[in-house]
């Protein structure tokens, strides 16, 4: 059995159109598909921990046709049944995983090629805890966890009222392009320790630390340009000790990968990192948000298998 689960608002709320299409022209197909669609943040959760739990053995892919952060919710439905295949049809507004696992960007073309020639592929998400207390639950994550400067602005993005509006306008980057100047305004640098696999760092004025599976962040930004997926490390980026003119020159030249070329840019990579700060952090994981003061993010102690090149 072929499962979908669509958010039909995400992006420009295409998703439920384009798989209603894919069916009706592959009328062999809708036997072997169910589709279920999200009513609610978290509801994707859900979903997948009740299909998993009723129809995991005849699961051949679970297909999720939506954003990142309907991707996110279904991984964290599915943390007890790490065998059932993953697909990502991407019709959300920033679609960092379809990058990173180099996916058509065309959600019409990939439904084709998942029910085609496609084969899945290991990959190693990653898990992460917030403040260490037993009541916060293990978390996954697909592409990618930040702290600081990223996760304020992603915040700020999905708190925005003109973010669906904007999407259907094809205008997307334009509320990043806000939000990144409204939270260059306000942002405070903070002090923080990191430990990277048993060795301690302390960073000071920190903007931004982010832990990687792949390249892309923030809708497109290269933000760890030589991010492989392993069993072995995340990429780590920390940006700090720099002022707010030479920021904006940093972000810029994310887009092209080029940022690590400045001194504040530090790169690192790791499998267990802790993070431990005085003063609370702001943190998004795939663009869902959080706050915290300290966070134990590993690589999940198994791969699981996604359709992707
Ligand atoms: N029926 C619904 N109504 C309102 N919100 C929903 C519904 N179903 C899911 N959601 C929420 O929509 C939010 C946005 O989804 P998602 O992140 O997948 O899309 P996006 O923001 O357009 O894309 P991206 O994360 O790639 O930028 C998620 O927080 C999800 O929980």
């Amino acid at each position: 059995m072929h499962i979908f689960i669509i958010n039909p608002t995400a992006g420009k709320g295409q998703g439920q159109k384009v798989v209603e299409e894919f069916l009706t022209s592959h009328p062999q197909l809708k036997k072997r598909c169910k589709t279920f669609h999200t009513k609610y943040t978290g509801h994707a959760t859900s979903l997948a921990e009740q299909i998993a739990a009723m129809h995991h053995e005849r699961v051949k892919q679970l297909i999720v046709v939506g954003g990142d952060g309907t991707f996110y919710e279904v991984l964290n439905g599915l943390k007890d049944y790490p065998k059932i295949p993953l697909a990502f049809v991407p019709v959300g507004s920033g679609n960092d995983l379809a990058r990173g696992w180099k996916t058509s960007l065309n959600p019409k073309r990939h439904l084709n090629i998942l029910f085609s020639r496609i084969k899945g592929k290991p990959y190693w998400f990653g898990t992460y805890r917030t403040d260490l207390l037993a009541k916060n639950k293990l978390k996954l994550f697909a592409s990618t966890i930040g702290f600081g400067f990223d996760a304020e602005i992603t915040e700020r993005v999905n708190a925005s009222r003109f973010k669906r509006l904007l999407n259907k306008l094809h205008l997307t980057f334009l509320i990043y392009v806000i939000g990144i100047l409204a939270t260059l305004y306000t942002f405070q640098t903070k002090n923080f320790e990191a430990k990277i696999d048993g060795e301690t760092y302390q960073f000071e004025d920190v903007w931004l630390i982010t832990l990687s599976n792949h390249p892309y962040f923030g809708g497109g930004m290269k933000i760890a340009p030589n991010a492989k997926n392993n069993q072995q490390h995340f990429s780590i980026t920390v940006v700090h000790n720099i002022s707010k003119l030479k920021l904006l020159l940093v972000f810029l030249s994310i887009f092209i990968g080029k940022h690590t070329n400045f001194k504040e840019v530090e790169t690192f990579t790791g499998s267990r990192i802790e993070i431990n700060s005085e003063k609370e952090l702001s943190y998004q994981a795939d663009g869902v948000t959080g706050r915290c003061y300290r966070c134990l993010i590993e690589k999940e102690n198994h791969s699981r298998v996604v359709k992707r090149k």
